[in-house]
């Protein structure tokens, strides 16, 4: 591979606002992609790639390049020059990779590599977290797995097209899908492109959605005609996917504290041709208590560490405290707490996260059920998904049923 000095200049560009100006990784690349109009697929794929790369490995590539935070340009040119080396490609005579010790840069790679803390770059008090809660072997595998970059997983969206229809369509635009055993509406894409771009996509008859996402609507068991509530619908990511298993018929009210991510759920439930979506904005307890013991299905799709999605978002974990991780258990429990209240007597609610600790899984869960309206509920499954075990985002999903 040569490297081209604007491409690499883009990466240093976006490392320095990501590390130093606690920017979000994805609307930072998605900003450098727009930078220049001649770059080809490839030009766009290295830029978003290598800075999603060293944002992943950013402990184990600044201990080898000893340096420290905050990093200065030269520093950050230094961590390229680590990543550069460990890729195995030849460094062009540019003055900022001058002197570079490749050889020295190898030894330490070696060296960190038997530390676990190093070899996954993790914060110390995170990696202490996971050994805690999973134990040292199962965090060992899952910490490996959520440092390998994604596959892209679309959602085929049944309200406008079939799987094997969708899949000619986005071969007729040059991308090649593949079909996931155990996903009904999911395909994989064999290479990676930019697929916002198709026709197809333009036209709703997909949407991006991790695998593992996938299985929650599944999971909530939900029927045409259905009264349904998707509690944290967020920009609408499982509404989007219960309108479309539930034919368009019945309701889905999306509700989520954000006003802005509702509006983009409705842009995409317009695109989707999803008619049966309603947006609300909970802005008050009402919002909420006017829904009492009036839905045959709940989805809590809670806000959470996002622990299973790092594979996703590598930037979660330099940018993850302890006291989030503490408040949002909190929020977790106050929310299955204030929500379950909307499900009628008969109905079924899912609680999901994308993180994996217990802590705000299975133990939320189990919290739950013991308080005062927890009591009218009984755990009917529940699913713990690893990336280590599915190659997918690690979730957690529980169905409940009430009395
Ligand atoms: C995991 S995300 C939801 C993702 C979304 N369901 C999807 O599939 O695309 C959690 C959502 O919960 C919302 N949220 C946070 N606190 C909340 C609360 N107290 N009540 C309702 N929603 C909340 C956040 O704004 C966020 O959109």
């Amino acid at each position: 591979m040569r490297l081209h000095r604007n491409l690499v200049f883009a990466v240093i560009d976006g490392l320095h606002l990501i590390f130093n100006e606690n920017k979000y990784a994805d609307k930072v690349v998605e900003q450098l992609l727009k930078r220049d109009k001649r770059w080809g697929s490839r030009d766009r794929g290295f830029v978003a790639e290598t800075t999603y790369d060293i944002v992943r490995w950013k402990r184990l590539y600044a201990e080898i390049a000893e340096v420290k935070e905050p990093f200065t340009r030269e520093n950050l040119w230094r961590i390229f020059a680590v990543w550069a080396t460990l890729k195995g490609i030849k460094l062009p005579d540019w003055k900022q990779l001058e002197g570079t010790p490749s050889r020295k840069i190898k030894g330490r790679f070696d060296e960190f590599s038997k530390t676990r803390k190093y070899r996954e770059s993790i914060p110390d008090w995170l990696d202490n977290v996971g050994e805690k809660e999973l134990g040292n072997d199962v965090w060992t595998k899952e910490l490996h797995a959520l440092n390998e970059q994604a596959d892209v997983i679309i959602r085929v969206n049944t309200l406008k097209t079939t799987k094997i229809a969708l899949q000619d369509l986005l071969m007729d635009e040059g991308i090649e899908t593949l079909p996931l055993k155990d996903y009904p509406d999911a395909l994989q894409l064999k290479e990676r492109g930019n697929i916002f771009r198709t026709e197809a996509f333009k036209n709703g008859f997909f949407e991006v959605q991790d695998a593992s996402s996938q299985l929650v609507a599944d999971f909530l068991d939900v029927q045409p005609g259905m009264r349904v509530a998707d509690t944290c619908a967020g920009a609408g990511g499982k509404s989007l996917h219960l309108a479309s298993k539930m034919d368009n018929k019945g309701q889905v009210i999306a509700l989520d504290i954000y006003g802005n991510k509702l509006k983009e759920l409705k842009r995409r439930a317009k695109r989707n041709g999803a008619h049966n979506i309603e947006t609300r904005e909970i802005d008050s307890t009402k919002v909420i208590k006017k829904l009492h013991d009036k839905m045959d299905r709940v989805l809590i799709d809670a806000p959470c560490s996002g622990l299973g999605v790092l594979r996703r978002n590598p930037d979660a974990k330099w940018k993850l405290q302890p006291e989030f991780i503490e408040n949002i258990k909190s929020t977790q429990q106050q929310i299955l707490n204030d929500y379950s209240k909307m499900v009628k007597s008969g109905g079924k609610l899912v609680y999901a996260t994308c993180s994996i600790l217990p802590s705000e899984n299975q133990n939320q869960v189990a919290s739950f059920l013991k308080s005062e309206n927890g009591k009218d509920f009984k755990l009917v499954k529940d699913k713990k998904v690893l990336a280590s075990e599915s190659g997918f985002d690690g979730f957690y999903m529980a169905l409940l049923e009430k009395k």
